[in-house]
């Protein structure tokens, strides 16, 4: 399936940009281990990335995706992953293949580009900034940057009024159901990434309307765009 020429490109993080589980899942078996308790391993962990890192400390917690763990335990852990990850932001963090030279050919060919991401701003400034992709973007919209996240429409309706573009002219690209929602929420196309995190699934599930290997063949597929 072919995509509509976009005027404004966003593209998600945790999965996408980046590959930064390695990181939240040093932070997460450090802070088991801090609690004494048993580390879960990168795995497990990449299952869990997605939607905030609240929520991954919550499901670290009771070991699944879904469900609450008990408030005293949370209370006490979160302060503990949030010192971890501050130290370890982007130290073992990595950019997936064919993401500077994608993101090189959208800039080159002009298309405006934002950042949308579940991540606090707190470790998504820093991190772009390490991995020296923060220039490439003209906005960030970070997990706490408004009141909601993805797969609320939101994040990516905030940044179609900062480009003052119409949503049906706006492509976001990412690779979890919450970006296909928060995409067909807002009126957005979606093109997904298939080596990121979506819980264990394959994102081809989901529907999006185009998945590519690599950033870098965003470029042939805006090349035959109508
Ligand atoms: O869950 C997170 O912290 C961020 O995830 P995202 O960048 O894929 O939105
Ligand atoms: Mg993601």
């Amino acid at each position: 399936m072919a995509i509509r020429t976009p005027d404004m490109i966003l593209i998600d993080v945790d999965g996408t940009l980046v590959d930064s589980v390695p990181d939240l899942a040093f932070c997460v078996d450090e802070m088991m281990k801090q609690l004494g308790r048993e580390p879960w391993g990168e795995t497990r962990v990449r299952d869990w990335v997605g939607n905030g890192v609240e929520r991954l400390v919550r499901r670290a917690l009771i070991g699944q995706l879904d469900g609450e763990p008990d408030e005293a335990e949370f209370e006490k852990a979160y302060p503990v992953f949030l010192d971890l990850y501050a130290e370890n932001t982007s130290k073992r963090s990595v950019l997936y293949p064919g993401v500077k030279e994608g993101l090189d050919y959208l800039r080159a060919a002009g298309y405006p580009l934002g950042c949308v991401t579940n991540k606090a701003a707190q470790f998504t400034l820093p991190l772009l900034k390490d991995l020296g992709i923060y220039d490439y973007f003209g906005i960030v919209v970070s997990g706490d940057t408004l009141e909601h996240k993805k797969p609320h429409p939101a994040p990516l309706l905030h940044a179609a009024e900062f480009f003052k573009v119409s949503p049906e002219r706006s492509l976001m690209v990412g690779d979890s159901i919450s970006d296909v929602k928060a995409a067909r929420a807002a009126g957005f196309q979606i093109v997904c990434l298939p080596y990121g995190y979506n819980h264990g699934e394959d994102i081809r599930i989901a529907e999006p309307d185009l998945v590519i290997e690599t950033l870098a063949h965003l470029k042939g597929e805006l090349e035959q765009a109508a």
